[in-house]
């Protein structure tokens, strides 16, 4: 796995985000970003309990923190020899949820290392209970703010894949700022990709969908491996503007078509998508749970994959 010392067209490490404030909590994250999560209880009861108690020692990287237990030492570097007991390529999950993904991913490809980042400890506590349940060895978790685990526990180029699947959309206007995927993450991510590495997305919401288009395309560690494809009528993104499709949020009615019925909607539909860009559907993504309620919906799944020049 070759590891670029440097990569000079894009923000080195000391650019990234870094000295991160202490927690989530209603505050501002790195310079004066607001965190992508609000704290959610963290209490662990029954089988989740119990799986935590017998799987932690083996599983949890233990990672020293500035503050808050989401955050990452920035001079901690994270060794996944070490951690694996072994060299294999390493596939990153963030907000890997209830672990439904990446312990499916890990029972298919035993000769890869999964890390799971999130920072929801019973997420975690269920992610270690499927760990067990499939006898895994090949997947390691952390709790840990994921832009920080991209600008510094993980080393520049150590990473074969990244995930991020269904992350918050955080679709209100004033709240969009909050969203993990945007300029500073790509930056981040290709930071810890190694050259040919991928960057895979997935969302149902299309306003974010077509924010993180823009942020891969715009990142000039990246390709989309699908520029230019499923474009006019063939686009998921034309699907949505011409039927609005609608969910409710917050017991509002959001609309994500041309007509935002909510005010607060961050969509704004174009009739037709020309630039497509949009990939197939991962075939490597277990159905999640999160996946199927969206499906149920009727709701559309845009997915994405940047490569790393
Ligand atoms: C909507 S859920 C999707 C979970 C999973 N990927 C799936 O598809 O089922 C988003 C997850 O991202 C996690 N998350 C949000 N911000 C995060 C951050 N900054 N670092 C790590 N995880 C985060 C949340 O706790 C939540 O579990």
């Amino acid at each position: 796995m070759s590891t670029p010392s440097s990569t000079p067209d894009l923000p080195s490490a000391g650019q990234l985000p870094g000295g991160f404030p202490a927690g989530p909590d209603g505050g501002s994250g790195r310079r004066g970003q607001p965190f992508s999560f609000v704290r959610r209880g963290s209490r662990l009861q029954g089988r989740r309990q119990q799986a935590w108690e017998r799987y932690a020692g083996e599983f949890v990287v233990e990672v020293p923190r500035t503050g808050s237990d989401t955050s990452v030492d920035p001079d901690y570097v994270f060794d996944a020899a070490a951690a694996f007991g072994r060299s294999a390529p390493l596939v990153v999950e963030i907000g890997s949820g209830l672990g439904e993904a990446v312990c499916h991913a890990a029972v298919e490809h035993p000769e890869w290392n999964f890390l799971a980042v999130e920072v929801y400890r019973p997420g975690l506590a269920q992610t270690l209970l499927r760990i067990g349940q499939n006898h895994l060895s090949n997947v390691r978790v952390v709790q840990a703010n994921a832009p920080e685990v991209l600008a510094t526990m993980l080393a520049p180029g150590s990473v074969a894949e990244l995930w991020v699947f269904f992350p918050d959309p955080w679709h209100k206007t004033r709240h969009i700022k909050r969203r993990l995927v945007q300029d500073s993450f790509a930056a981040a991510a290709a930071r810890v990709l190694r050259p040919g590495g991928l960057w895979r997305l997935a969302t149902d919401w299309s306003s974010y969908a077509i924010q993180m288009r823009d942020v891969g395309q715009g990142c000039p560690g990246f390709v989309n491996v699908h520029g230019g494809e499923r474009a006019g009528a063939d686009s998921p993104l034309t699907r949505v503007w011409e039927s609005g499709v609608e969910q409710m949020v917050g017991g509002a009615p959001v609309r994500e078509g041309r007509v935002p019925v909510s005010t607060g909607n961050a969509s704004e539909g174009e009739g037709v998508d020309t630039a497509g860009g949009w990939g197939p559907r991962f075939e490597g993504r277990a159905l999640t749970s999160f996946e199927q309620k969206a499906h149920k919906a009727g709701r559309v799944i845009f997915d994405l994959t940047f490569r790393r020049v």
